[in-house]
């Protein structure tokens, strides 16, 4: 059973791409409601956390459970379907699809067409420039632009858990600001969980309620996003500032 409350249970994974593991014994738990923000030195094995408790790669041992449910052998199709979306690093906006046809591909598995129509709708609204770009080419857009279409694809699905790998990659700080900005609203009018894997320590602590520190493929500390920002020595150690 999973704990009370949260949404996603990570227990004891190894994972990694051969035979040497990548991820040793890694546990992780998020609250359903809130944002989690996974940081730490480049090949920490954030993203390849990300991948594994998306379905991309396949765990060699522990268990993984969204919402009390055991995600063994689930294939990914299935996993989106209840509930997860995942957002990977370089975004996978499709360049000669438009804006529209990008975000609907979002929705394409959903069974009910109207809610799908209506959330597409709801992204337009929460995404003002993708509004006016209805009908321009993904590769016609900002990297900012970018990034809120990958971001919008993956809300027209409807997620409880959103997975989202360096979001703030190339983008201006105002930009960064915004999403980040974005994420919380999404979190308090709507409930979504967030785990968000971050280079951009500072922003991602700033909007996370809760920090999860990763060093060489284990989680080294998981606390309140706030203490983290104030825990000078941890900060030196493991975060570079
Ligand atoms: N496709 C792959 N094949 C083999 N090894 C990989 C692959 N992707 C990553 N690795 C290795 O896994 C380890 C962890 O990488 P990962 O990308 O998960 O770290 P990260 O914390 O996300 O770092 P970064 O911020 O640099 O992406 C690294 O040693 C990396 O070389």
């Amino acid at each position: 059973m999973s704990e009370r409350g949260d949404l996603l249970v990570v227990r004891d994974v190894v994972a990694g791409y051969g035979a040497a593991p990548v991820l040793h014994a890694v546990d992780l738990t998020v609250p359903a409601g809130t944002i989690a923000a996974v940081v730490g030195a480049n090949g920490a094995g954030k993203t390849t956390l990300l991948r594994t408790i998306s379905g991309v790669l396949r765990p060699q041992a522990g268990r993984i459970q969204l919402a009390g449910e055991d995600l063994r052998g689930v294939p990914v199709e299935r996993l989106v379907q209840r509930g997860m979306a995942h957002v990977p690093e370089g975004r996978g906006v499709i360049g000669e699809l438009t804006v529209d046809e990008n975000l609907r591909l979002g929705g394409l598995w959903r069974r009910d067409r109207a809610d799908a129509a209506r959330a597409l709708e709801e992204v337009y609204q929460l995404f003002e420039p993708l509004a006016r770009r209805r009908r321009h080419l993904g590769h016609q857009l900002s990297g900012g632009e970018r990034q809120m279409l990958a971001l919008g694809r993956a809300l027209v699905g409807r997620p409880r858990l959103l997975l989202l790998d360096e979001p703030s990659l190339g983008l201006a700080p105002r930009v960064v600001a915004r999403i980040m900005a974005l994420l919380r609203q999404l979190r308090d009018d709507t409930g979504l969980t967030v785990l968000l894997v971050e280079q951009n320590v500072r922003s991602a602590l700033s909007v996370a309620d809760q920090g999860v520190v990763m060093s060489l493929g284990r989680v080294v500390t998981s606390a309140p996003a706030a203490d983290l920002r104030d825990d000078v020595d941890l900060r030196h150690a493991y975060l570079g500032f």
